[in-house]
């Protein structure tokens, strides 16, 4: 009986409390604002000028099966995030739409050194998306929903300031940002290339996470695991490649794959992403329903909202009918992103015992006033006629 019965509805996902690790601050404004920045900021470049059509654009472009081709789509929501009432407007909304999609602790990370072009500095970047989480937490909260918003910085593969912003997210430490982590394509720009940039965090006592195991396989995850010293891994999902599961069922791990389960290494999968540029080919094939099953700490992101046209809820809701997962499945994921993130200890685990425990609670107990407002209902019915 229970078990029909937990598996959420739609609006039973949405109500849930979700955590969420890894979505990209300039791979999810709203279509409309990115409008309205670029008719004020003079940025004439959009493909699209009405914001259905805009949106649309960005989910037909990113879905090209390519990461480099996905990622050229950023261009365009830099281009209006490039001075302080921008950002601070873009991470206001942000915090705003993930409130009132049930998130209630995100880690939003972006690429300070893609937002200079304004002639912002480094600091001043990071002071305005922190003030406009800080607004977007406060709307939310007279919208009547709790949400906490901590910040990654970024630093870009490809170029060679991650030192830099690694220092830069530990200046900001304590004051809005929570950690640091690199991104962009992953071919040909192995992590080792930034290692001052990890010893240096190590030294400090940081946290970091690294985009591995997206577009690139096995290697790419090894090292960031064993020679930068990642504390969780941006998507990870490649790690199947080291998972063998034979015709009769039974499944045999490699030392990789095994290390990381072992050492409980957070995967930041992000399902919908994986489809668009091709790390993985159906939502039914995604490593996620395997990865859960062997009972990895797999935790559950949007990556992009806008590119993906996703939120947690709709990633929830194509895992739930593709697995059939239940509320006890979701609390689990939510459990695991909790115990991954890169807040205090005690500060998660009141998050998990004081908010996500009793939100799931709360969810799983509605069956019984359903069934109760049937019953109800019923014998209202019959009575009616007894008379
Ligand atoms: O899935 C991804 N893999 C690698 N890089 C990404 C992904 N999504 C976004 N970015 C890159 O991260 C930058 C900072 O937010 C974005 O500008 C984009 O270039
Ligand atoms: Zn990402």
């Amino acid at each position: 009986m229970t078990s029909d019965t937990t598996i959420p509805t739609e609006d039973q996902i949405r109500r849930a409390p979700k955590v969420l690790l890894h979505d990209h601050l300039d791979g999810g404004l709203r279509p409309a604002t990115i409008i309205d920045i670029a008719r004020e900021t003079g940025y004439d470049g959009l493909p699209e000028t009405e914001p259905e059509a805009l949106g649309t654009w960005f989910r037909d472009a990113a879905d090209s099966g390519s990461l480099e081709r996905y990622l050229e789509t950023f261009s365009h929501t830099c281009a209006v995030m490039q001075t302080r009432d921008a950002l601070f407007r873009v991470a206001a909304e942000c915090a705003e739409d993930l409130a009132e999609d049930g998130v209630v602790y995100a880690e939003v990370r972006y690429a300070p050194e893609q937002h200079l072009e304004g002639g912002l500095t480094l600091d001043e970047v990071v002071q305005a998306v922190n003030e406009g989480f800080r607004e977007g937490e406060r709307r939310a909260m007279e919208a009547g929903c709790r949400i906490r918003v901590g910040a990654l910085l970024t630093a870009m593969r490809h170029a060679a300031r991650a030192l830099e912003i690694a220092e830069l997210a530990n200046k900001f430490r304590d004051q809005g940002v929570v950690g640091f982590d690199i991104a962009g394509a992953e071919a040909g720009h192995p992590p080792t290339r930034h290692l001052d940039a990890f010893e240096y965090l190590k030294r400090e006592n940081n946290h970091f996470t690294i985009h591995a195991g997206e577009a690139f396989g096995l290697p790419s995850i090894w090292q960031a695991l064993q020679w930068c010293g990642a504390d969780r891994l941006g998507h990870g999902v490649r790690i199947i490649d080291d998972i063998k599961v034979a015709e009769d069922g039974s499944i045999e791990l490699g030392r990789l794959a095994s290390y990381v389960r072992d050492k409980r290494i957070p995967l930041e999968l992000c399902p919908t992403s994986n489809l668009q540029t091709a790390a993985a080919s159906s939502y039914a094939e995604h490593p996620i329903g395997l990865l859960r099953r062997l009972r990895f700490r797999a935790t559950v992101n949007t990556d992009n909202r806008l590119m993906s046209g996703t939120s947690m809820s709709r990633e929830f809701g194509h895992l739930v009918h593709t697995f059939h997962y239940t509320l006890d499945d979701m609390q689990w994921f939510t459990v695991n992103a909790m115990k991954s993130a890169f807040i205090p200890f005690d500060e998660r685990l009141a998050m998990i015992n004081d908010v996500i425990k009793p939100g799931y609670a709360e969810l799983k107990s509605e069956w019984l006033f359903r069934q109760a407002a049937t019953e109800r209902a019923v014998t209202s019915d019959s009575s009616r006629y007894e008379g």
